[in-house]
């Protein structure tokens, strides 16, 4: 079957979720200090690689491991779930459907392990 990278449109759609999911996360003030030293365009960058491993795309990661890439963030629990409910957000507002978007949200919580505490 397709994943929902492609049944969404693939780069196009990626594009649109990262503007919206970019500015929910940024706006928030649970989450947004993690990112005062990134810059612009890292930031969006970890965001495109972000959904589109989220919705089941070419792995663009370049072999940095989760565990790797969010070492001495000391995230927390709540530091995560809101960024996962960010993204169900954002895919709910692009007119994903619900089965679609658990399925994002299954996947992102078997991620957990990898980033939070690390
Ligand atoms: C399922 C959840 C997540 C995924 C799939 C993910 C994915 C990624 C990826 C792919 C990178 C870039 C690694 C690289 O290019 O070397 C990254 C870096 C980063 N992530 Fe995440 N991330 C997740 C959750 C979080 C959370 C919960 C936070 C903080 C609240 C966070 C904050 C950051 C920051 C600050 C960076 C470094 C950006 C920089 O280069 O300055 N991430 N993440």
């Amino acid at each position: 079957m397709a994943s929902l990278y492609d049944r969404l449109g693939g780069k196009d759609a990626i594009a649109a979720a990262v503007d919206q999911f970019y500015e929910k996360v940024l706006a928030d003030e649970t989450v947004n200090h993690f990112f005062t030293n990134t810059d612009m365009e890292k930031q969006r960058d970890h965001q495109t690689k972000f959904l589109t491993y989220a919705l089941g795309g070419p792995n663009e990661y370049g072999g940095t491991s989760m565990k790797k890439a969010h070492e001495g963030m000391n995230i927390q629990p709540e530091h995560f779930n809101a960024i996962a409910e960010h993204l169900a957000d954002t895919l709910t507002e692009l007119g994903v459907e619900q089965a679609d978007i658990e399925a994002v949200m299954e996947k992102i919580s078997g991620l957990a392990p990898h980033i939070i505490h690390q």
